[in-house]
């Protein structure tokens, strides 16, 4: 019956154009989620958990009109799920108003580590300025302590640059120029050769990213003396595609030749080994599952054409487990002064505080890797370090920030047979 029913509010990027609709795999992966919670007999017993959901299509004023129709159309909601940087942003700012808890997972943006404009924001997805740690441990190990930055003029990109000077100011890295650009690079990448830059992080969406291996290969910044940093979630072939539909102006030889020995890192959103989770299953457990529910959605998986959000679909199905989990012990806690869930209202801050501290403490191993949220309520993970060798991406180790703990495959490999200089030597002929 409808009373021992807990509903929670969803919203999903799903349709439309602009940014990212990782709600196509991620709503699946969340509906999963809700049948296994549902299934456990020692989980919210005697409860339901039920999601009311809808398309954003990653645009922050449709977010925000179908949060009020979550928030204004009955049964209340405890809680509300969200993806996209641009609509967590509006959503978690908006929420504290209804003393609602947020769980974004799909949101990257740095900006939203900020307990002042988001008091009650959670996110299953890390924050973009995890790479940074990873990115400076890097230039550790191969004795880089002059860099140089490339960035395109967006949000995302600007907070996670500020985020990693600061890094290199506290570990005594020096950078050299700080390029950016909005969408042609051709100039910013030749103030990087100018200035000699040869250690270079490049912060692009994947369309820019092209254009800047094309100017890299025109002004032949790459090879045996130069080392680019490039973000690790573009698809694996990106710099053999759509050359001809955004009139890159190079080959795929061309492409190739550039892209050669490029280090990537990225943060892991599927668990990497074969461990039982929280669920009782493992990641592969829940890829084939998911899998199936997509090739029934008509996705045609076998011929890897995936809904985008594929890749953070996890987190998305550890986002409805930590929400369950939270709520099962603020159930207990409540219980015990003879409150409940259900009676919750958009004014009891009190219950909300109970559910706010309850997510804070949830800590599980789940399909995306363990999850555990930082003060800010940041997603703490792993990260991945892969290069390109022969054309593919390999493999090169992972980084745990938190215990500063660099897992080392030693498969790098340097096309002038060794680590290449950060600066020119000028040996002194004495
Ligand atoms: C790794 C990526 C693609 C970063 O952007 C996220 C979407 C967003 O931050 O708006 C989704 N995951």
């Amino acid at each position: 019956n409808d009373d021992n029913v807990l509903h929670i509010g969803g919203i999903f990027p799903i349709g439309g154009k602009g940014g990212w609709q990782g709600g196509q795999a991620c709503e699946p992966a969340a509906s999963l989620a809700l049948e296994d919670v549902n299934n456990r007999t020692d989980l919210l017993t005697g409860f339901t958990l039920k999601l009311h959901w809808n398309d954003s299509e990653c645009e922050p004023g449709l977010g925000a009109s179908v949060m009020y129709n979550l928030l204004y159309n009955k049964p209340q909601k405890l809680m509300l799920l969200a993806g996209c940087s641009t609509v967590c942003t509006t959503v978690a700012e908006a929420a504290k108003m209804w003393n609602l808890v947020v769980l974004c997972y799909g949101a990257s943006s740095p900006a939203l580590s900020d307990r002042n404009r988001f008091p009650t924001l959670f996110r299953t997805h890390p924050s973009a300025t995890v790479h940074n740690p990873t990115r400076i441990k890097l230039m550790e190990k191969f004795g880089w302590s002059r860099v140089a930055i490339l960035q395109q003029a967006e949000e995302v990109f600007i907070s996670t640059v500020e985020d990693l000077e600061a890094r290199c100011k506290e570990t005594g890295i020096e950078i050299v120029t700080r390029q950016s650009f909005l969408s042609d690079p051709t100039d910013a990448v030749r103030n990087l050769r100018r200035q000699d830059a040869r250690i270079i992080v490049g912060l692009f969406y994947v369309v820019a990213a092209r254009r800047v291996l094309c100017e890299m290969y025109k002004q032949n910044l790459y090879g045996k003396s130069h080392v680019w940093f490039f973000i690790g979630w573009y698809e694996d072939n990106w710099f053999e595609v759509n050359l001809e539909k955004e009139e890159v102006g190079c080959t795929k030889d061309q492409m190739r030749i550039a892209a050669e020995g490029h280090l990537t890192t990225e943060a892991l959103m599927w668990n990497q080994n074969n461990q039982r989770t929280i669920s009782g299953k493992t990641s592969e457990d829940f890829r084939l599952r998911l899998n199936e529910v997509l090739r029934q959605a008509g996705y045609d998986i076998d011929n890897m054409r995936y809904p985008e959000g594929y890749q953070e679909a996890p987190l998305a199905y550890d986002a409805v487990w930590a929400v369950a989990l939270a709520f099962n012990k603020t159930m207990e806690r409540l219980h015990k002064h003879g409150k409940s869930l259900k009676n919750f209202t958009y004014t009891d801050k009190e219950t909300a505080d109970g559910i706010y501290s309850a997510i804070n403490s949830t800590q599980f191993l789940g399909v995306s890797g363990y999850v555990a949220f930082s003060s800010q309520g940041d997603r703490i993970a792993l990260t991945q370090i892969e290069q390109i060798i022969n054309g593919t991406y390999v493999k090169l180790g992972y980084y745990d920030t938190q215990s500063d703990n660099l897992t080392w495959l030693g498969k790098e490999k340097w096309s002038g047979g060794k680590v290449p200089q950060d600066r020119t030597i000028v040996r002194q002929v004495l």
